[in-house]
C-alpha cells in the first residue's frame, strides 16, 4: 500500500529515446499543500517525466513516485492521482455526463460525482452536450473533471492553460490554489514562466531533460541581486569610498558609469555625498523572472545547476544586465 503522504518523488530519472535524452537524471520533490510549477521550453522533457511518472513511459533509470510507490503499485490509481495530459481526446458523440460515467464506472465511482465534476469545473451547462462540439477550453474543463473523479490527493497537469482564455485561465489558477489549500498535491507544467508565475509556490525549471533550479519561486527571485548604476563626477574617488564601506562588487562602465551589485541607491548617494563626489545620474536595476527563466532555459547556461540551498545564482547571471537605452534618469 502506498502511505498516503500525497508526495511525489522523481529520483535520477532518465529516459533516452534513441540518441535523444529526453530526461537526464532528474531528481526534485513535490510536497503536498502546495502548487509546484514545472517548468521548461518545448522539449525540455515535461511530458516525458510526467508520463514516467504516471507509469505510461518506462525510465532508462531512476524512478518517480507518488505516496512512495510507482504508479502502478497503487492499486487503484484514479482514486491517488488525477492527470491532465496533452492532446486527450474523447469520443466525439458521447456527451460529457455519459464520458465521465464511463470513467466514473472503470475507477468505481458513483454517478453522483459525475455532477459534482462537472460543477467544479464549470461544465454544467454543457453536461448534454456531445463532447465533439466543445472547444479546446472546453475539451481542457472536461479533461479536469474527469481527473478530479476519484477525488485524487494528487493532480498532474501538463500545460492545463492550453486553449484557455484568460477568464479560463483565472478560473483554473484560484481551482488549483484551493485544491493545494485543502492539503493536497498540485505538480503543473508550463513552457511559460509568466503563466504560473502567480499560481505557484515551488518551481522544477528544466532545460534539455536536466534541473536548472528547483525550490521556492520567491527564493528565485530574491536571488537575483540588485545593482545600482551610477554616473559620478569622479569614479575613482567613489570607488574608493564605496570600497571603504565594504562594497567590493563594483564594475566599470562605458562613458565614466559604475555598476555597484547589491548596494542601494541610497547607500551610493550618501557616500558620493560624503566624499564631495558629484552625481549626474543614477538608477537601480533588478532582472525580472522572466529574464531569470530565460537565463536558466536558453541553453547558454548549461552545466550550471542551481538549487536554493545555493545563496548566490552562478557568477554569470551578473553579466547579463541590460542597460536602459538613454543609460540613466
Ligand atoms: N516517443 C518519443 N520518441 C522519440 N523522442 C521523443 C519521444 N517523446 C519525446 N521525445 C523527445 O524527447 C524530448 C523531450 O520531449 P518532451 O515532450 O518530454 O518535452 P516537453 O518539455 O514536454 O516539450 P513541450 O513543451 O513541447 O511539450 C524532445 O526532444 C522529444 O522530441
Amino acid at each position: 500500500m502506498h502511505d498516503g503522504s500525497g508526495r511525489v518523488v522523481v529520483q535520477n530519472l532518465t529516459k533516452t529515446f534513441g540518441q535523444v535524452v529526453a530526461v537526464q537524471n532528474l531528481s526534485f520533490t513535490v510536497e503536498p499543500g502546495s502548487v509546484t510549477g514545472f517548468l521548461g521550453p518545448n522539449g525540455a522533457g515535461k511530458t516525458t517525466t510526467l508520463r514516467m511518472l504516471l507509469g505510461l513511459v518506462t525510465p532508462t533509470a531512476g524512478y518517480a513516485t507518488i505516496n512512495g510507490q510507482p504508479f502502478h503499485n497503487l492499486g487503484n490509481p484514479g482514486r491517488v492521482v488525477g492527470a491532465v495530459l496533452e492532446a486527450q481526446s474523447f469520443h466525439p458523440n458521447r456527451t460529457a455526463r455519459n464520458h465521465l460515467r464511463v470513467y466514473a464506472a472503470a475507477i468505481g465511482v458513483p454517478d453522483e460525482r459525475v455532477d459534482t465534476v462537472l460543477q467544479l469545473v464549470g461544465l454544467a451547462s454543457a453536461a448534454d452536450r456531445g463532447a465533439g462540439g466543445f472547444s479546446m477550453g472546453m475539451r481542457q474543463r472536461l479533461a479536469l473533471a474527469t481527473a478530479l473523479l476519484g477525488d485524487p490527493q494528487v493532480l498532474v497537469l501538463d500545460e492545463p492553460a492550453n486553449g484557455l482564455d484568460p477568464e479560463g485561465i483565472v478560473w483554473l489558477r484560484t481551482f488549483m490554489q484551493n485544491f493545494a489549500r485543502t492539503g493536497r498535491t498540485v505538480l503543473v507544467s508550463s513552457h511559460q514562466l509568466a503563466e504560473v508565475e502567480q499560481t505557484v509556490e515551488q518551481v522544477v525549471i528544466l532545460s534539455r531533460g536536466q534541473a536548472m533550479y528547483y525550490g521556492p519561486l520567491d527564493q528565485l527571485r530574491k536571488s537575483q541581486q540588485g545593482r545600482v548604476i551610477v554616473r559620478p563626477s569622479d569614479p575613482q574617488r567613489l570607488i574608493t569610498a564605496l570600497q571603504e564601506a565594504g562594497h567590493t562588487a563594483i564594475e566599470h562602465l562605458p562613458d565614466g558609469m559604475i555598476a555597484v551589485t547589491g548596494a542601494e541607491p541610497e547607500q551610493v548617494g550618501d557616500l558620493a555625498l560624503a566624499a564631495s563626489v558629484a552625481i549626474y545620474g543614477m538608477y537601480s536595476q533588478h532582472a525580472d523572472l522572466e529574464q531569470i527563466f530565460f537565463q536558466l532555459t536558453s541553453g547558454q547556461f548549461a552545466g550550471n545547476h542551481y538549487n536554493a540551498t545555493q545563496q548566490q545564482p552562478p557568477p554569470e547571471w551578473h553579466q547579463q544586465w541590460q542597460r536602459p537605452q538613454d543609460g540613466g534618469q
